[in-house]
This record gives C-alpha cells, sequence and structure tokens, in this order.
C-alpha cells in the first residue's frame, strides 16, 4: 500500500508568539517540522510526504528536510490550515498518483507515537474511508452564552477531542475537498459533510499540537525526552513496517 502524507506546516503560530513560524522552532534542538516529518517516515507505515510551507519558507523547510530525501516534498501553503491542506493535497495527486491511503498530519503534532500513525493507516487498509484519532474529554463541559453565563452542562460522555494524523482512502478526501470551498477546523469535518462515516481509533496525549508557550515546556521536558529515546530504541532493533 502506497501511504502519502499531507503536512500543513504554513502556520504562523500567532499563539505560540516564537518569532519565526512554529514548523520551525527548535525542541531539543529540532525544529517541529523536522520531527513531524521524520515520524511519519519512520513508523514504517508512510512512504511519501508533502509539506505546505508558509510561501516565503519553502527554501528553509526544503533545507530544514534535506537529510530525509526525496521521498519529501515542499509546496507553498496558503492563508488558512484548509487552504495549506487543499495546496497539499493538489500535489500529492502530481507527486504520488498512486498513493492508496492519504494522511493529514499537523506539523505542529510533532511527538505522535508511530503506533497511532500506524494504527490510522491500517483502519484506512481494513476498510474505513477516513479515520481520525481521538482522546476522551477529562474536563467537565458547559455550554456558555456571549455574558458568560452557563446556559448547560454538556453530556461529555460521548464527546471525544480530535487529532492528527487522519486517514483517508484517496477518493474521499478528493471529493471532500472538491464539494466545499468552506474552511473546517479538521479534514474529517470536510468528508462528514461530504457524507461519509469516520472511523475513530485511541489517539495520545504525546500528540497535543504544540499551540501555546505552555505546550513548548512539555515538549521540552516531557515529549521529546521520551519520543528520543523511544527512537533510539526503535533505531537499534530496526525498520518497522506497516
Ligand atoms: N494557514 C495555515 C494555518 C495552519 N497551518 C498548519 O496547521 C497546523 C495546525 O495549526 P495550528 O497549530 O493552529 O498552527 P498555527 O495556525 O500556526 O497557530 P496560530 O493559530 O497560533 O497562529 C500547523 O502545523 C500549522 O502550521 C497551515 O499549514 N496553514
Ligand atoms: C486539525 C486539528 O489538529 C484537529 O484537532 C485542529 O483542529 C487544528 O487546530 P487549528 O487551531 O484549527 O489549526
Amino acid at each position: 500500500m502506497d501511504v502519502v502524507a499531507l503536512v500543513p506546516a504554513a502556520g504562523r503560530g500567532t499563539r505560540l508568539g516564537a518569532g519565526v513560524p512554529k514548523a520551525l522552532v527548535p525542541v531539543l534542538g529540532e525544529s517541529l517540522l523536522l520531527r513531524a516529518v521524520r515520524g511519519l517516515l519512520h513508523s514504517g507505515s508512510v512512504h511519501h510526504v508533502v509539506v505546505a510551507a508558509p510561501a516565503e519558507q519553502r527554501g528553509r523547510m526544503e533545507c530544514e528536510l534535506a537529510e530525509l530525501g526525496d521521498r519529501v516534498q515542499v509546496v507553498p501553503g496558503g492563508d488558512e490550515r484548509t487552504d495549506s491542506v487543499r495546496a497539499a493535497l493538489d500535489a500529492a495527486e502530481r507527486f504520488v498518483p498512486t498513493a492508496e491511503v492519504v494522511l493529514v498530519h499537523d506539523a505542529a503534532r510533532a511527538f505522535t507515537p508511530a503506533e497511532v500513525i500506524r494504527a490510522v493507516v491500517a483502519e484506512v487498509v481494513a476498510g474505513a474511508r477516513a479515520v481520525v484519532p481521538v482522546l476522551p474529554v477529562a474536563d467537565t463541559v458547559k455550554r456558555v452564552d456571549a455574558d458568560g453565563t452557563v446556559l448547560s452542562t454538556v453530556d461529555r460522555s460521548a464527546l471525544r477531542t480530535v487529532q492528527t494524523p487522519q486517514a483517508f482512502t484517496p477518493e474521499v478526501l478528493r471529493e471532500a475537498y472538491a464539494c466545499s470551498q468552506d474552511v473546517a477546523t479538521d479534514d474529517a469535518g470536510l468528508v462528514e459533510r461530504a457524507g461519509h462515516p469516520v472511523r475513530t481509533v485511541p489517539g495520545h496525549s504525546h500528540s497535543l499540537k504544540i499551540t501555546t508557550s505552555f505546550d513548548l515546556a512539555v515538549a521540552e521536558t516531557v515529549l521529546a525526552p521520551a519520543h528520543d529515546s523511544e527512537s533510539e530504541v526503535c533505531a537499534e532493533s530496526g525498520p518497522q513496517s506497516a
């Protein structure tokens, strides 16, 4: 099965406020972008990666990823995440027309464990057309009005927070993007609007989206050390396969 991952990395990182695009922010000496793309390829389930970069940072991101070889392409992204994914999807059709599974994975989720990547791919290989990793909601959730007064307490038992990588058949993702010019907060949202069922697999706390300076501190002290020691063990025991 030929698997391509699209990596939107064209965001500004406004909430992090690092002064450079978030994907280029280093954690223990390596950028979020390099960590995210290498994690996909080293999972053993992903064969090609198309990165959507800020247009003016395309060359810099190509240099950042050069060590990973020609299985990685970098294209200009867009103003919204959805625009960046659309640009990467168009490019993937040219670079990897043979792909049978397409993942979409935030560069900001640079510490996603390999087992999550392998799980979403396996679910599509097993017949699902769209798959997302999810976690249960740990806090009580309330609906509030514009003044901040509580309207109701939501039943959280059926609620899940959603991560990436999200996995699709190429046909379903293309159809979802062709059907809609809307901005969606995730890709599965467009697939849902196109009327297709979306399956879930367990997500992971280490797949945290690095959004704020607190998240970056968690990455430096917890996620990167754990990920780096796990990678050393995997390197010693050889590559994994899908
Ligand atoms: N126009 C955009 C906006 C976001 N992204 C990417 O989408 C992922 C998830 O977005 P988020 O974490 O919200 O990143 P930013 O948009 O950079 O964050 P902020 O809203 O704080 O600026 C990131 O890898 C980001 O680079 C993208 O490719 N193109
Ligand atoms: C796609 C996503 O990571 C799923 O949780 C998330 O919605 C992206 O967040 P953003 O702040 O809307 O870019």
